[in-house]
């Protein structure tokens, strides 16, 4: 290799960003339960309203229609922490001055196209608590699909594709779709399927009866 080839600056790092527009990295101090002073690296969002104590909405919408089965109303998008898209609930930040219930309906029409109407909220929730103080409520929705505001729904975000699967089956056509696609479930998804194939698409499995 001749001079002129090398290279003039050797790589390194010029800026380690610890706070950044969404998010920001934290040094937290605390006290433990034997009375020693400790930290804990903690990712915060920066976008945290005043007077809410969630920072999001995640939307389980149940789309109700003449004739078919009820649907789960998912999001399927593109994710750039992961690189991979995501099967998702919709879901959304909490704007300033909204409620979980507000925040859901807006969320809901912005990513699907559909108006629903709130049947539940749970209490605040947290993600991913030995990460980050993220939190969320997840509102439960009907959506009446036979009203002629959701039957042809324009849903404003392009980069989103909604995809309906019936509840009664909802877990297998989430691991169909895990077959056919590289694709990452959210975890809150497969725990609601989970449970709901337990709770009710199975016969009582006593053990005695199974002899
Ligand atoms: N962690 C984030 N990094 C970003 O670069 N941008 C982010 C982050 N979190 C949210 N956002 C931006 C992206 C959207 O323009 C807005 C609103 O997102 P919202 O639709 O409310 O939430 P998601 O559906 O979870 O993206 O915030």
């Amino acid at each position: 290799m001749s001079n002129s080839d090398e290279p003039k600056v050797t790589p390194h790092i010029v800026k380690e960003e610890v706070s950044g527009q969404w998010v920001k990295l934290e040094k937290t101090t605390y006290v433990d339960s034997a009375g020693n002073t400790r930290t804990w690296e903690t990712v915060k969002r920066t976008t945290r309203q005043t007077n809410t104590e969630a920072d999001g909405v995640g939307i389980i919408a149940l789309l109700k229609r003449t004739l078919h089965k009820d649907c789960v109303v998912m999001v399927k998008q593109f994710r750039p922490p992961l690189g991979s898209c995501t099967l998702e609930f919709p879901a959304g930040l909490i704007d300033e001055g909204e409620t979980a219930e507000v925040a859901a309906l807006r969320e809901l029409k912005e990513e699907t196209g559909y108006k629903g109407e709130v049947v539940g909220v749970t209490p605040v929730t947290c993600l991913d608590p030995g990460l980050s103080n993220c939190t969320t409520q997840i509102v439960l929705v009907n959506i009446n699909g036979d009203d002629v505001e959701n039957i042809h729904p324009t849903q404003q975000l392009e980069f989103v594709e909604v995809i309906l699967l019936p509840l009664d089956e909802f877990q297998m056509k989430i691991d169909d779709l895990l077959q056919k696609e590289k694709i990452v479930v959210d975890a809150k998804v497969y725990i609601f399927a989970m449970g709901m194939a337990q709770a009710f698409f199975k016969p009582r499995e006593l053990p005695v009866l199974k002899q």
